[in-house]
């Protein structure tokens, strides 16, 4: 398995003309999973999170991980105040290589050193003062905050304000999430100048259904944006 340096480097530093990170959340079927592995995405999110519509098993991504692939994703485990031993269940079936927590910074240094994975933490930005700015961690993912009577911290489908986000000076490696969709993410990139971006609701037809066409052209368009802008 690659060391942190490298799955951190890989997935959210990109040097300046590399291409954008691209990670589609919430894959449950097989037919979202060979489209976006086809397609080329970076990262599949799986979201083990019971009230959300895109809950996954661990069984049921080790036999979406056992399909051979050319080019593989990297996996991305979604966990919402997990403890050690739902993360360490989840790991014994599914062997993923990221974890993205909602949580705290300590606890995701905690998840570090106990998992020896690369842990990003989902962090809620609503003004400048919400953008983190502690160096420790491997990675955030830079999402609106959810609404107070939103059932799930994220895959809420909202947008938050891309243009604060356009001279932060980040701590470490990110991805912008969000309310993307394939119509808005060339918009979102060109004001957030984002590393990477993530989508979960903007490419399904209804709540936890992915639709393989979706996820093809969102992945285009952002190809199609680093192509015109030379990154
Ligand atoms: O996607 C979910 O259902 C979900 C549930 C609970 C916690 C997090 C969840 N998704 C996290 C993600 O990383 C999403 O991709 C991100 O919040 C963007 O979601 P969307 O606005 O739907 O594109």
């Amino acid at each position: 398995m690659p060391t942190n340096a490298d799955r951190s480097e890989g997935a959210h530093r990109r040097p300046a003309g590399s291409p954008i990170g691209v990670k589609i959340c919430g894959i449950r079927e097989r037919s979202a999973f060979d489209a976006a592995c086809e397609a080329g995405a970076d990262w599949i999110g799986f979201v083990f999170f019971a009230r959300s519509p895109r809950c996954v098993t661990p069984q049921t991504v080790a036999t979406l991980l056992r399909s051979e692939k050319k080019a593989r994703p990297q996996t991305v485990g979604l966990f919402v105040k997990a403890d050690d031993s739902t993360i360490e269940r989840t790991l014994s079936v599914a062997d993923l290589d990221i974890l993205q927590i909602y949580d705290t910074p300590a606890r995701a240094l905690e998840i570090r050193q106990k998992f020896k994975r690369p842990v990003w933490l989902s962090c809620a930005v609503t003004t400048p003062i919400d953008l983190p700015e502690n160096t420790m961690l491997d990675g955030y993912v830079i999402e609106p905050r959810a609404p107070a009577d939103a059932a799930l911290p994220g895959g809420n489908g909202i947008t938050l304000d891309w243009s604060l986000l356009r001279h932060w000076q980040a701590p470490s490696p990110w991805m912008l999430a969000g309310g993307l969709t394939p119509d808005n993410v060339a918009r979102a990139l060109a004001m957030s100048h984002a590393p990477a971006v993530d989508v979960s609701s903007g490419v399904e037809t209804a709540p936890g259904e992915k639709s393989p066409e979706l996820v093809r052209n969102f992945i285009k368009n952002v190809r199609g944006y680093c192509a015109a802008n030379k990154r």
